[in-house]
């Protein structure tokens, strides 16, 4: 059997695929398989390893005739026609749970990051902006008992929480059901999305891009938070409607942003949130710790194996 992985992947994590299968990989880490060859291989591949970079669209699917097991090396699956691949007979793993903690802490990073003004900190260094020590000089927010609220309060939402907890933060959370455990374990609140959004210091973003999430911030949401509140968006781009949030950053009607998502990614240097100050915002490396990028390479190879021997997938997208 024939699979196609689109990035490069260290040996040891390809071994076990190469002792099992003809693999075509793409020699480059940090570039995609161009679309023309990743079109062309797949056309007699049973297996693709892939990522959230990647379109794995109709008309991809469509050429796709042999193709029996789709496993991405992540937790969200958005880039997936998953209704498309179900009709076919395909099935799709994903990298639940490992990558959460990683995710969870770069998040906590960017709330105290964008609270803090750190990254404007250092460009004013770099640009020799430090004359004098002032008593109001890059004032930021603090974070320690303010308020959190959650929107998407699942396995790294989770991770988020427990890390607020540690600096006494209030949490809010805001889903489509309740979980009492969490609600338990952190003393979290449950609330409607209005209520979270008016009264958050700091609003964390972290539901599935879904069609129910598309574009779910937009000017009526950031409209309703606090001048002084801070958004981060871990989750992904098209959940936030990009100009809107721009709108609110622009004109002070919310103090800072976080983002390490965007859409369409990737985004270049003249992207206008760039041109922000209070803006952080991060390649989309929510994932990349070391440890975890080499367990999700190893969970999603192993989804594959598993699926093409025609074995249970270790987290099969139901
Ligand atoms: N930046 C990065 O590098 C990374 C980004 N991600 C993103 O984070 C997302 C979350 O991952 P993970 O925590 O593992 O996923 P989970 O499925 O565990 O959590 C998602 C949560 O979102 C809630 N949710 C779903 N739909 C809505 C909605 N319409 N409104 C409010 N809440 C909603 C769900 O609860 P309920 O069903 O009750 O609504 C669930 O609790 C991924 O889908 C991915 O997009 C993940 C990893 C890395
Ligand atoms: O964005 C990353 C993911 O794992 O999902």
């Amino acid at each position: 059997m024939k699979i196609v992985i689109t990035r490069y992947l260290p040996d040891d994590v390809t071994k076990e695929l190469v002792e099992n299968f003809d693999v075509v990989m793409w020699e480059k880490e940090n570039e995609p398989m161009p679309r023309e060859q990743l079109l062309e291989e797949i056309k007699d591949a049973d297996g693709l390893f892939t990522n959230v970079a990647d379109q794995v669209d109709y008309e991809l699917l469509e050429k796709a005739s042999k193709l029996k097991v789709i496993s991405t090396m992540a937790v969200g699956y958005d880039n997936i026609d998953v209704e498309e691949a179900k009709i076919r007979g395909i099935v799709i793993g994903h990298t639940p749970g490992v990558l959460t903690e990683a995710t969870a802490d770069l998040t906590f990073a960017l709330l105290m990051a964008a609270g803090r003004r750190i990254v404007e900190g250092m460009d004013v260094i770099r640009e020799n902006e430090w004359n004098s020590w002032g008593p109001f000089f890059l004032t930021g927010q603090e974070i320690y008992k303010k308020r959190i609220g959650i929107i998407g309060l699942g396995r790294i939402g989770l991770g988020v929480a427990r890390r607020a907890k540690g600096f006494s933060m209030d949490i809010l959370y805001h889903n489509r059901s309740r979980n009492k455990e969490v609600e338990e374990e952190l003393n979290a609140t449950y609330c409607e999305l209005d209520e979270l959004l008016t009264t958050a210091d700091y609003v964390v973003l972290l539901a599935p891009s879904t069609n129910d999430t598309y574009k779910m911030m937009g000017t009526a949401e950031f409209a309703k938070m606090k001048k002084s509140a801070v958004f981060i968006n871990t989750s992904r781009g098209t959940n936030v409607d990009e100009d809107a949030l721009y709108h609110a950053l622009e004109s002070g009607e919310i103090f800072a942003a976080g983002l390490d998502v965007f859409d369409p990614e990737p985004i270049h240097s003249d992207h206008p949130l760039l041109k922000l100050r209070n803006v952080t915002a991060l390649p989309h490396i929510g994932s990349a710790a070391i440890e975890t990028r080499l367990a999700m390479a190893r969970l999603a190879s192993e989804n594959l194996i598993n699926g093409l021997k025609g074995q249970p997938l270790v987290h099969e997208v139901r």
